[in-house]
């Protein structure tokens, strides 16, 4: 359609000048069709349930809530209580065993769990209800020795009660450790190295960064196992404990009323189900925040918007005029302030990854506040040279010190000691690092991120470690999304975010994997500008980058490598300009 043919178009109705117009929904006559049928086959199923006298209602209602049976269910609801309680405390311990790197903790846990998913819970039981065959004593003293503090008779212990608590619990723990492992192995990679840079314990790692991501892919399942549970407590009858369905067998066998009394079991199970349904519901909301965008409406929301008793979305809360501000992309703040920057010592290192050797010969001195670009060919061990820097990688030959302390181990004359694992994360601590794909913890919010560490390895209080936070922001031009959850920002918002959870631990040394490689073209230069600030407050950096013109404009030394070794290093007017060696050119020219 050419230019004059839209002239010729009549002019279209705009609302302004037709008044308010109504708006009719497209009609969806099959939808319409399927919900007229569903409604008769309701009312089929109603009538024949309700009308039929064989189903025995007046039964039903006089044994609902008689005291047998709610004694019963009450014994129900306490073991499923029971056994998910300590069946998920024992496969929470049993998973994380299963992912030790101890190979023998490992190994215990996975014969474990393959014991107790191969014995059926009914022979189980059994077996845990004549345990006093096998031992007539339980007895607390010192083991290999006559020495006995105290002992009891096992069939008095082991009463049917305690056997069917145990017996459920050791079902559920090898269960729940496979489902529990399942949720730790899906959290990524990547979250546990941000985790270990920043210093957090191992404990702490599991407990507050690795479980609550894991605790998306395991809560569904999780309550699959728990109802489970729930209806498969009706096994205990085999040890005469009368939980809900031995109670309803007992009273059916006596009045030979069997529907009217299964039907008071199916309605109660169904009621546990829908509780636990409705808690289950309300535990993956909880953990889904962070992990999408924008949460949809709580479903009873939804509901009551639908019949009209309130809005659909809560109202925002207003925003302060100066917190609407964009984003300001370079602070004008600065990062005076940070500690001296530390000195870097690399000698002869070297590293392998199987038969492939990555690092060779490395001999690299960084002057304190120096500001150093690794750049080099995809493969050429830079990113691993950074690595071994923080003892995220460890080094196969050579040593690592910061201001002449070593990474990772103690020197006593010529021999070198590992660490303990408790010393590593706390000489971490002087080495920041910054990741391409930024490692934010998408279930913390931005001022959770930058607080955790200085929390937990830094011991500052929540109020002092908030208002570092909130000034840290500032400095990365962020002040206004310290709510904000990291999947709510754009890529070059969390890289900011990373950079001031890395500043917020008062670093020596920072380093930067390719912090720019995984933004969008126009988010880059944000970023850059973030670093460019942080190279005049006298910090130490090492910046492995692809950015060229960057790494000439803001680092006072260029490192070429290719294939594990260090070509060339020098200014950058002598690196980009007149390299000495000819792998020097010929990458520069591909490059540029
Ligand atoms: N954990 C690992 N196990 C086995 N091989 C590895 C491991 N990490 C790195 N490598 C290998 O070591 C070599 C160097 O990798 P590295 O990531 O250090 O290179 P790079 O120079 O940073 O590359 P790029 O610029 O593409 O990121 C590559 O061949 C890589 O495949």
């Amino acid at each position: 359609m050419s230019v004059t043919d839209f002239d010729r178009l009549p002019i279209a109705a705009s609302p302004a000048a037709e008044g308010h117009l109504k708006v009719v929904p497209v009609r969806h006559r099959a939808r319409t069709i399927g919900t007229v049928a569903a409604v008769v086959v309701l009312a089929l199923i109603l009538q024949s349930v309700l009308g039929n006298p064989r189903w025995g209602w007046g039964i039903f209602a006089e044994w609902f809530f008689s005291e047998p049976v709610l004694a019963g269910l009450g014994r129900t609801l306490l073991l499923t209580a029971l056994g998910a309680l300590f069946g998920f405390t024992l496969g929470t311990l049993l998973a994380l065993a299963r992912v030790s790197s101890s190979p023998l903790l490992a190994g215990l846990a996975w014969g474990f769990i393959w014991l107790f998913r191969s014995l059926p819970l009914i022979v189980l039981l059994l077996i845990l209800n004549n345990l006093g065959y096998l031992y007539e004593t339980v007895a607390l003293g010192v083991p290999f020795t006559d020495i006995t503090f105290a002992s009891w008779s096992t069939t008095q212990l082991m009463t049917p009660f305690l056997a069917a608590v145990l017996g459920l619990t050791l079902n559920l723990g090898a269960f729940s450790a496979e489902v529990i492992r399942g949720g730790i192995l899906s959290v990524d990679q990547g979250q546990h190295e941000a985790a270990a840079a920043l210093g957090l314990p191992k404990g702490h790692q599991a407990r507050r960064i690795v479980l609550p991501q894991a605790m998306r892919s395991i809560v569904p399942t999780a309550f699959n196992e728990i109802i489970g549970l729930a209806k498969g407590t009706s096994v205990v009858y085999v040890l005469a404990l009368p939980e809900l369905f031995y109670t309803i067998q007992i009273i059916y066998r006596r009045n030979l009323e069997v529907i009217p009394l299964l039907m008071v079991a199916t309605v109660w199970y169904l009621i546990i189900l829908s509780v636990l349904s409705v808690i289950q519901y309300h535990i993956e909301r909880h953990y889904a925040r962070g992990a999408l965008r924008t949460l949809p409406p709580n479903a009873f929301r939804v509901v009551f918007a639908k019949l009209g008793l309130v809005a659909l979305h809560p109202a925002e809360k207003p925003v302060a005029p100066a917190e609407e501000a964009q984003s300001a992309p370079v602070t004008s703040r600065g990062f005076e302030g940070l500690p001296r920057g530390g000195a870097v010592e690399i000698r002869g290192v070297a590293k392998s990854f199987g038969t492939l050797k990555v690092l060779s010969d490395i001999d690299l001195s960084f002057a304190p506040g120096s500001v150093t670009a690794i750049i080099g060919p995809s493969g050429s061990g830079k990113s691993t040279l950074l690595r071994t820097i923080n003892h995220l990688e460890r080094v196969d030959e050579g040593t690592i010190a910061i201001d002449g302390e070593l990474i990772g181990y103690r020197r006593e004359g010529d021999t070198l000691y590992e660490l303990e694992e408790r010393e590593i994360l706390k000489r971490r601590t002087d080495v920041g690092m910054v990741f391409q794909n930024f490692n934010l913890f998408p279930h913390l919010t931005v001022l959770q991120n930058i607080t955790e560490a200085p929390i937990r390895v830094r011991g500052l209080g929540k109020a002092e470690a908030e208002a570092l936070a909130r000034d840290l922001l500032a400095r990365v031009g962020l002040a206004e999304k310290a709510d904000a959850y990291p999947r709510q920002l754009s890529g070059g918002q969390q890289q900011r975010v990373a950079i001031a959870r890395t500043l917020a631990l008062k670093p020596k040394v920072l380093l930067f994997d390719e912090p720019t490689s995984a933004l969008d073209p126009e988010l880059v230069g944000e970023v850059l500008n973030v670093i460019r600030e942080l190279a005049a407050s006298g910090i130490t950096l090492i910046i492995v980058t692809h950015e060229i013109g960057f790494a000439r404009d803001v680092a006072d030394r260029i490192i070429f490598m290719e294939q594990g070794r260090v070509v060339e290093s020098g200014p950058p007017v002598q690196i980009l300009n007149a390299p000495r060696h000819q792998r020097t050119a010929d990458f520069l020219a591909r490059v540029n």
